[in-house]
């Protein structure tokens, strides 16, 4: 079965398209449209022997971009398939599905408009995830399509977790709570670490960071998600790459007091101008801050110990809410890559069990790996996402029951 993962963001799309048989896959290719509406838009692409491609183009909107894909797919010299018709279905990510969705689903007009009713909550969000549906709807309109949602593993945080201190009607009337995201990693690389550890899932208490450009923390215990630090929006929890996380309400109402900036301004200041990139003036990207402490920028530093203390803060409190804690895994960009920020997050943290081992853990990029010492309690773990591969394998599974009803 060959199965096109989606990962439609505001102004990209990710990509890759997996050959699966049984219980094996293959990547056939994968990549990305990036700087879609904007000038200087191209797409890259990757063959499954590595080889990569560069397309630059005019890629104005959504459905050009997957257009470009297919096109680059279908191609003489880089593609891997000879007809559009060879591809048996698309999975999509679909970040925000409110409390309707808990499981991934096959997409019927139906869903299509209870995704619609979720656009209010993820506005930089759903909107080009569902762009990337319509487009598929279009271009490949007998293609079933399969959207898995970043809310749905959240689904089973129990109330006093998930309410805001507001009023109750405020919930009832709008669903304002917590719902969750990055849900199809933390599954993942939860499920991933127990099966390289060697222990039974369903019994053990995880703490799981996933450092992206956003980025949450999960506590995982017995196989349920209990608690997680993004919140109503992606915008709550962790300082992120533009991302502010906590942050008083009185501070926000008072800054577009003082500054004269209204709802839309605000929101943009704080999900576009705000964490690393606003506190150090340097870049959003890890990379840069890395490089900027190698020169002892002070701006960099504090940048850097604000975003490592916050995730310290939240292992501490996920720890107390599951009465321990058995694995930590580190993942996304930043956790699979950032030594640094791993490092400084398991300081000090002997107390409770967690003891980090420097050795492995200094330059470990990229590679699942215990990163902890034999003597510490916690296993301490390194497990590179997939989020891609979780799609296709819910994409797989819900097209092949539907193919047997
Ligand atoms: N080798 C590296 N060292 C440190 N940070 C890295 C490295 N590679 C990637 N990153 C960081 O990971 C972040 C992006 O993570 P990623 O999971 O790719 O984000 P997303 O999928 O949310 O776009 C960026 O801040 C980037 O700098
Ligand atoms: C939900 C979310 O924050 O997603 P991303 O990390 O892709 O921005
Ligand atoms: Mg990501």
């Amino acid at each position: 079965m060959k199965i096109l993962v989606l990962n439609c963001g505001s102004s990209s799309i990710k990509y890759q398209l997996f050959f699966m048989e049984g219980e094996t896959w293959d990547v056939m290719a994968k990549g990305g449209v990036e700087k879609i509406g904007l000038k200087g838009s191209f797409l890259k692409h990757e063959k499954s022997n590595g080889e990569k491609v560069l397309l630059e183009g005019e890629i104005l909107d959504h459905e050009t971009g997957i257009d470009y894909i297919l096109g680059i797919l279908l191609s003489d010299l880089h593609g891997c398939i000879k007809e559009m018709e060879e591809i048996d279905a698309v999975g999509h990510r679909v970040v925000h599905g409110g409390e309707t969705f808990n499981s991934s689903v096959f997409i019927t007009d139906e869903v299509i408009s209870k995704m619609e009713d979720c656009i209010d909550l993820a506005p930089l969000h759903n909107p080009p995830n569902l762009k990337g549906i319509r487009a598929i709807s279009s271009l490949l309109p007998n293609v079933p399509q399969v959207g898995v949602f970043d809310t749905a593993f959240h689904q089973t945080m129990p109330k006093h977790a998930y309410m805001y201190a507001i009023p109750f009607s405020l919930y009832k009337k709008y669903g304002v709570r917590r719902y969750g995201f990055h849900g199809t990693s933390h599954r993942y690389v939860s499920k991933r670490a127990c099966e390289a550890l060697g222990v039974d899932y369903k019994k053990q208490r995880i703490i799981s960071c996933h450092l992206g450009n956003g980025a949450s923390v999960a506590a995982i215990m017995n196989g349920e998600s209990v608690d997680t630090s993004m919140g109503f929006t992606p915008l709550e929890g962790l300082m992120m790459g533009t991302r502010c996380g906590d942050l008083d309400i009185g501070a926000a109402t008072y800054i577009m007091d003082k500054e004269l900036i209204g709802i839309q301004s605000a929101s943009i200041l704080f999900n576009k101008h705000s964490g690393m990139l606003g506190v150090t003036g340097i870049s959003s990207d890890m990379r840069e801050i890395e490089s900027a402490l190698e020169k002892k920028d002070p701006m960099a530093e504090l940048g850097m110990s604000m975003y490592n203390y916050r995730i310290k803060k939240f292992v501490g409190s996920y720890a107390a809410a599951m009465g321990g804690v058995d694995i930590l895994i580190f993942t996304g960009g930043i956790g699979e890559n950032g030594d640094l920020t791993r490092r400084e997050v398991c300081k000090g943290l002997d107390f409770m069990g967690m003891v980090l081992d420097d050795e492995k853990n200094t330059g470990l990029r990229g590679k699942e790996m215990d990163i902890s010492k034999k003597e510490s309690k916690c296993r301490i773990m390194v497990v590179p996402t997939n989020e891609e591969l979780v799609i296709a394998v819910d994409t797989k599974k819900i097209v092949t029951e539907l193919v047997h009803k």
